[in-house]
């Protein structure tokens, strides 16, 4: 079993609603991804893709359409907040908007990433881990065995 990973970056605004420091703020984040899966190489000589557990670019066009297309240069508002009607009010002047469903840290983010990543892999490869970095001292880690 062998884990490979690919390393993305993306530039997202977002709020902390009701939080108690600066992030209460709308503020950006240039965000570095690190997606991490597992399985076996493949060991065909007739298939196109030997020696791969997957290829690179099949799961970078899997984090493509799923966060970097959406979240990249739009504001993440907790849409279960008042921010709701802030994001309504950017909306109506033309910006990039993004409701979630929950506190936009970057614990919640993984999950969202998480779940998004999934759903898309192949049978033949599992989700391993993600780093999430905001900035370049501050990161969470999102590890399959310490999912329930
Ligand atoms: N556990 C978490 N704490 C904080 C989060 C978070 O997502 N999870 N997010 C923020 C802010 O959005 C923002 O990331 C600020 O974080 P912080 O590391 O405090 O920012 P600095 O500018 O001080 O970062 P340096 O890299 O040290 O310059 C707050 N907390
Ligand atoms: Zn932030």
């Amino acid at each position: 079993m062998i884990r490979i990973t690919k390393i993305f970056t993306f530039e997202t605004a977002h709020v902390l609603y009701n939080y108690d420091g600066k992030c209460k703020n709308m503020h950006g984040h240039s965000y570095k991804l690190f997606v991490a899966v597992k399985g076996n190489p493949i060991n065909d000589l007739d298939h196109p893709k030997n020696g791969m557990v997957v290829d690179f670019g099949d799961i970078k066009k899997i984090v493509k359409s799923e966060i970097l297309n959406v979240w990249d240069h739009a504001v993440m508002l907790n849409g279960t907040s008042p921010h709701k009607k802030l994001g309504e009010d950017l909306e109506n002047q033309g910006h990039k908007v993004i409701y979630c469903d929950y506190q936009p840290t970057c614990e919640n983010m993984l999950y969202d990433i998480a779940n998004k990543i999934k759903k898309q892999l192949p049978e033949t490869v599992s989700l391993a881990y993600l780093k999430l970095h905001e900035t370049e001292n501050s990161y969470g880690e999102w590890f399959a065995e310490d999912q329930d």
